[in-house]
């Protein structure tokens, strides 16, 4: 994984570089796969979720004309595919006709989603998750959007962003290019351009996966797609956010974040985690969350985007080996860069370091590529709150919230994962449902002995910084 750099602004915290290359990417035997028996927890959790989609593009390219019947679709590999456009169908037939070994990196995809949830989803209704949780239910409210997606041809992308040019350049990351484009009907996008050069397989593999996994997703939380363009390079089109990145607008701009504005943003990204761990149909692991990765609405909604490295997880599963290890240095996980484990907690982690960057003001890896949380941990630990906020504030916040999200930020960036909150317990910490005390932390969610190999309680505090610093030496060194 290549360096991401947004535009306009330093961007010290790099992407860590896999320690070994290998011909797979991940490792993704667990304990739970070998000791499942329900077939349908055997898949891989990599592959192209279903896609609800209700509309398709016509080939005009100027309308949307709805779907009545639902494609499903067998891939060679006998591999279902539910969706209701024949558009998505030609997408992956396409792409897979192009170079068919990259449905070995496709092999499995989850089972079909029951055509109810997808009428529903479809029809724009309210969702209503309960979510049952240590320490009470959380009301998971989700307003619908109905997804409604495009497949662009180039010359549209073409137009709309000017014949990509350098001015439209909004963001750039490892793997892509994104630029602002503008429809001829004034509808604002952002066209986000495929750049990786390395083996198409693994390109389409990975473009599959993203467009599956944002396509599944529907949270006013997660970043919106409107539609693909697979001519002259992949492309994904994505609604327009136009304060750019959390990353931008705490660190790259003069304009402060006012102390209210960014505990409304914190809410916003635990419930658009807690909806991708429990609220969504396919339980959805990030893995990159990040304020770079954190885009801001007009009236500064946070939406989480760049599924890039997103993976989903049978339910039956306690975690996942990946390998090699992907993610950015200073958000990741001890037990995910010590071993590769990867579950909700390895999220739970780096939403910890996203509220301390909200707190603080400072980036997750500072200019001489100091950990935020090494360099937060002694005033956590000393209770050393005004050492630790943001000067900028000044009277600025609430200190209730401030005790709270600190308290939050402290359970979150656990070195031991099962004793981080779940994301649904920190939605009801932070909505004040349940109190700090109340919440003693920990889950007793089935473990697998490989976490507790992890998780010894041995395993102290200033093992894991230590283990932090010669782990900053290997990805910032190399
Ligand atoms: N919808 C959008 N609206 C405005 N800006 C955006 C949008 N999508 C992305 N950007 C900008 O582009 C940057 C890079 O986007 P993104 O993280 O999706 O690229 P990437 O290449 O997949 O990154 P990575 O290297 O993590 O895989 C973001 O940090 C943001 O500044």
């Amino acid at each position: 994984m290549a360096s991401k750099k947004e535009l306009g602004q330093e961007e010290p915290q790099r992407p860590l570089v896999g320690f070994e290359k290998g011909e797979n990417k991940e490792n993704s035997k667990t304990e739970s796969e070998e000791n499942s028996t329900d077939g349908s927890c055997q898949n891989s959790p990599r592959g192209v979720l279903e896609i609800p989609t209700s509309s398709v593009h016509s080939d005009s390219g100027s309308s949307n004309e709805s779907s009545s019947s639902m494609d499903r679709s067998l891939s060679p590999e006998g591999t279902v595919l539910e969706c209701h456009s024949s558009q998505w169908r030609n997408l992956i037939g396409g792409l897979l006709q192009r170079k068919k070994r990259s449905i070995m990196r496709l092999s499995t995809f989850p089972p079909a989603m029951k055509a109810s949830c997808l009428e529903k989803k479809c029809l724009g209704i309210s969702q209503s998750c309960e979510e049952q949780s240590k320490g009470g239910l959380v009301q998971l409210e989700i307003p619908m959007r109905k997804p409604c997606w495009r497949n662009f041809d180039h010359q549209e992308l073409v137009l709309a962003t000017d014949n990509f040019s350098h001015e439209n350049l909004i963001g750039k990351g490892g793997h892509a290019e994104v630029y602002k484009g503008c429809f001829p009907d004034g509808q604002l996008v952002a066209v986000k351009r495929l750049t990786k050069k390395d083996k198409e397989e693994e390109r389409i593999g990975d473009f599959l996966s993203e467009l599956g996994i944002i396509a599944h997703v529907n949270h006013p939380n997660a970043a919106q797609l409107l539609g693909f363009g697979v001519e002259g390079g992949l492309h994904m089109v994505l609604q327009f956010s136009p304060h750019g990145s959390l990353a931008s607008v705490l660190h790259g701009s003069k304009e402060n974040l006012k102390w209210k504005v960014r505990f409304e943003i914190a809410l916003g990204i635990a419930e658009g985690l807690c909806y991708l761990h429990e609220g969504c149909q396919r339980r959805i692991i990030h893995r990159d969350i990040k304020a770079s990765n954190i885009l801001l609405t007009e009236d500064y909604q946070p939406q989480i985007s760049d599924f890039g490295l997103a993976k989903w997880l049978p339910d039956k599963w306690t975690h996942h080996v990946v390998f090699p290890i992907e993610g950015t240095f200073g958000y990741m996980a001890p037990e995910y860069f010590m071993h590769g484990v990867v579950n909700e907690k390895t999220d739970v982690f780096a939403f910890g370091v996203l509220l301390l960057e909200l707190i603080t003001g400072r980036r997750a890896v500072d200019s001489s590529r100091r950990s935020l949380v090494i360099w937060a941990k002694p005033f956590l630990d000393a209770k050393d709150f005004k050492g630790l906020i943001d000067p900028s504030f000044g009277d600025d916040s609430d200190s209730e919230q401030l005790k709270l999200i600190i308290s939050v930020a402290t359970m979150c960036i656990h070195h031991i994962s099962t004793s981080r909150p779940s994301m649904s317990n920190v939605v009801q910490l932070l909505r004040g449902e349940v109190g700090t005390q109340e919440f003693m932390g920990g889950d007793s969610k089935p473990r697998s002995p490989l976490l507790d190999a992890c998780e010894f309680v041995d395993y102290t505090c200033s093992r894991y910084l230590s283990d932090l610093h010669r782990h900053k030496q290997l990805a910032l060194e190399q």
